[in-house]
């Protein structure tokens, strides 16, 4: 079970700041959407640059042009791309070849799907590399988590790797480790922190335990 890293709310040195603050206690740093949309692809480029022994996910939720997208978030230098599930399968079929061909991965975002299990079996059998079950901010909001979503696609799930999202906290983290996905999302469960350090360091011990 491997500790992502969510950068959603800073520009290019906060995220610099906050990845040196970190990085011993993460596996991958994402570049969130709101980051890419502020500051464009060079924020991938100069996390990148900057650590070259992290895994880099772009979160572009990509919904069409997916091969396109793909190619310039893997010439930036992203290790891992997001696609929304809700795309056409040609849309995830162009991100699945594209990525096999720059020697990236595609994780699927299942942001807004209602029918979990039949998305995620899909999904699968298109060769995507992780499939994410997640509770986006605005439901969040009105207090709805992805936990019930994760076992839906573990059960479903052969060949993906799974991966949850959504306002985990060090909290409510254990019932996430409990089902055992491959890939915990944490953003505002640790920047949100007056020690990131910390709260990241405690984290990747519950990980570790669990996984
Ligand atoms: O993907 C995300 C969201 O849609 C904003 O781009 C977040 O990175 C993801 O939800 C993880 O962040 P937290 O919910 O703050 O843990």
């Amino acid at each position: 079970m491997k500790l992502q890293l969510a950068l959603d709310l800073v520009d290019i040195p906060g995220a610099k700041q906050l990845v040196a603050e970190v990085q011993e206690h993460i596996d991958i740093v994402e570049i969130g959407t709101p980051v890419v949309i502020n500051e464009g692809l060079r924020a991938v480029k100069e996390i990148k640059e900057a650590f070259p022994s992290l895994t880099v996910l772009a979160d572009l939720k990509i919904m069409d042009a997916a091969g396109y997208e793909v190619m310039k978030a893997s010439e930036a230098g992203a290790d891992i791309i997001t696609v929304l599930a809700a795309a056409e399968d040609m849309s995830i079929k162009g991100a699945v070849e594209e990525a096999r061909k720059q020697k990236k991965q595609i994780l699927v975002d299942m942001i807004g799907i209602k029918d979990i299990e039949g998305r995620a079996k899909e999904l699968d059998a298109m060769g995507v590399d992780y499939i994410c079950v997640h509770t986006g901010y605005d439901l969040q909001a009105v207090g709805q988590n992805s936990f019930e979503d994760l076992k839906k696609i573990k059960r479903v799930v052969k060949n993906a790797k799974t991966a949850i999202a959504g306002g985990i906290k060090l909290s409510t983290l254990p019932e996430v480790i409990k089902a055992q996905p491959d890939l915990v999302i944490v953003g505002g469960g640790i920047t949100g922190q007056e020690d990131k350090k910390a709260a990241a360091a405690e984290m990747q011990k519950l990980i570790k335990q669990g996984a």
